[in-house]
């Protein structure tokens, strides 16, 4: 599991490290001029004769930076520093350090000299600002980072980028939500001290962050600001049946899904549900639908009958008023059941109304749009660009409204509780923006939530928000892995900008054709 805190919490737990005298910056400094040799190494460059530039902020950051850079000119590194706040203010111990090692130091003033600076060092550490930076980066830092990343842009697309190194976050960065409130120089590597920044997973900084490496600095950190379920996770996560079971047991899930106008989400809904491995899914819908989906899965049941959770909503009509209505329906039985419900598209629709709170446990899976419509239906006016901005804190407001967990999705898909976890999963790839994707994820998250309910129910107990946040998490997981293969990708490979492969492109129906396969793999 990855998990990532705030500033905050990790200066807490610095604290009485620092009392106790524990030397956490010759250690993080040490660990980061260690990082950037192996990087070197990872790239077959030489480390001795490397030309290093740190930007060098005025701020324990830029120390990091500093005392960095001195290790590596004892190491044989060419290295400067670009001073890019008054000398006066810079860390004093870590200036002394960086020319007793022989690193040569600069001030810089305005970004042209910046630039020709940069242009003759393939490597830059980026040690501006860290988590003592508040607000979008202020001039004259935002210019110097608007300049040289148009210049590694350039540098880029001529075929000899440099290696940016970020010094505990890439600055400028929201290092607590994940916000972009200013320029922020995109690194290839980030060297985190002590623990992940929750700014380092969360969209839309993420991206920005490159790999990220974390310095062990022995911190006792609380709860998490948020996670990252990794494959060893979803392993020990997955509901495995047993000998006992039986499909009861296992768990029914019902599907209301489907339109005349859209038959095909009920299809792939059903398809993504099969492939994850229920004990029966049950349809309710249109004949027609119905036809249709029995004519792809005759394992599929047509009718009522008992479930143990619903998916309600992909392809239907939020305008159908009659359709609404059966939904409502079953949403009213399965709360009288406590059994886990899941509204997707037309069926966020029954949550815009301001008044209405989840009365059991309940998923939401809005995309940016749709939770823009949802809050603003509500009375909190907010456009989809907002959304986009800041999606972690968007999708904790709708939870906090709705009392749904909302897994809100995007290129890295955030998961947030009521007042509990809040997941961030990024497996997925661009060939996954297809239609019908989203109708594939909610039959996944729908088998999910039936086991998670069956479970439940061997322990007389209810599903608990956090339990489906845990699971829905676990859906996404797998459906950006499935996503991954059905677009011919390794599971670990670098992003395409990254030098990675590109992949091909995907339908939604392959998505659930590769989950059989991935979740197999996973379980070894
Ligand atoms: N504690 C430790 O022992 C350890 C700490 N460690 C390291 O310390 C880092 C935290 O250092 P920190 O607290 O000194 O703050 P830091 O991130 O350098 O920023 C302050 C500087 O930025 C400036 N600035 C702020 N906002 C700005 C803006 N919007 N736009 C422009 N400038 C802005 C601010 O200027 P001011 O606002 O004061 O004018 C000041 O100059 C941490 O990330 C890690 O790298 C590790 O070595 C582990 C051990
Ligand atoms: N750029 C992207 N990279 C990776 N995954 C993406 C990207 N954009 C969207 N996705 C994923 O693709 C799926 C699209 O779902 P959705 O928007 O509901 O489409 P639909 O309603 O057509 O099924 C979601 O799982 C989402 O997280
Ligand atoms: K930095």
């Amino acid at each position: 599991m990855i998990t990532a805190h705030t500033a905050e919490a990790v200066r807490e737990a610095e604290e009485p490290l620092l009392a106790a005298g524990v030397p956490l910056m010759e250690r993080a400094s040490f660990a980061l001029s260690t990082a950037i040799a192996r990087e070197l190494r990872a790239r077959e460059q030489p480390v001795s004769g490397a030309r290093v530039l740190l930007l060098v902020g005025g701020g324990n950051n830029g120390g990091d930076a500093l005392h960095a850079g001195a290790y590596l000119a004892r190491r044989g590194c060419a290295v400067r520093a670009a001073l890019l706040a008054p000398e006066a203010r810079v860390h004093p111990a870590g200036l002394s350090a960086a020319r007793r090692a022989g690193v040569q130091v600069e001030q810089v003033a305005g970004e042209d000299g910046l630039v020709s600076l940069a242009a003759s060092h393939p490597v830059w550490v980026d040690g501006l600002t860290g988590i003592g930076a508040s607000g979008g980066l202020r001039s004259p830092l935002a210019e110097a980072v608007e300049a040289l990343t148009d210049r590694a842009a350039e540098l880029r697309r001529v075929g000899s980028p440099p290696l940016i190194v970020a010094v505990d976050v890439p600055s400028g960065i929201g290092v607590d939500d994940g916000s972009l409130p200013g320029p922020v120089l995109p690194a290839d590597l980030t060297v985190t001290m002590g623990a992940v920044k929750a700014g380092l997973v969360l969209p839309p900084a993420a991206p920005l962050a490159g790999r990220i490496e974390v310095v062990d600095l022995g911190l006792e950190l609380g709860e998490a600001e948020a996670m990252s379920l990794e494959e060893g996770d979803a392993a020990a996560r997955w509901p495995v049946p047993g000998t006992a079971d039986h499909k009861y047991t296992r768990g029914v899930l019902g599907v209301a899904a489907g339109s005349a106008t859209y038959p095909g989400a009920a299809v792939l809904t059903v398809a993504g549900a099969l492939a994850t491995g229920p004990g029966m899914v049950r349809y309710l819908g249109a004949p027609s639908v119905s036809a249709a989906v029995l004519g792809a899965y005759p394992e599929v049941v047509a009718g009522s009958g008992r479930v143990q959770a619903w998916v309600l909503g992909p392809g239907v009509d939020p305008d159908d008023e009659i359709r609404l209505e059966e939904l409502a329906e079953y949403r009213d039985a399965a709360a009288e059941a406590g059994v886990p419900v899941i509204f997707d598209a037309g069926g966020l629709s029954l949550l815009h109304e301001r008044e209405v709170k989840a009365e059991g446990p309940t998923v939401i899976t809005p995309h940016a749009g749709e939770l823009a419509a949802l809050l603003t239906a509500r009375g909190n006016d907010v456009a989809r660009a907002e959304v986009d901005a800041a999606p972690a804190a968007h999708a904790r407001r709708a939870a906090q409204l709705t009392g749904a967990v909302v897994l809100l999705k995007g290129s890295a898909t955030v998961i947030a509780a009521p007042d509990g976890p809040r997941y961030v999963q990024a497996e997925a790839t661009g060939w996954l923006a297809t239609a019908g994707a989203g109708d594939v994820l909610a039959g996944v998250l729908g088998t999910l939530a039936t086991a998670a309910q069956s479970t439940a129910e061997a322990g007389h107990r209810r599903v608990t928000a956090r339990e489906l946040a845990d699971v829905a998490a676990l859906a996404v997981f797998v459906h950006g892995r499935a996503a991954r293969r059905a677009a011919g990708l390794p599971p670990h490979a670098l992003p395409a900008a990254a030098g990675g492969p590109a992949g091909h492109p995907l339908r939604a129906g392959d998505v659930a054709a590769a989950l059989p396969a991935v979740i197999g793999e996973l379980l070894g």
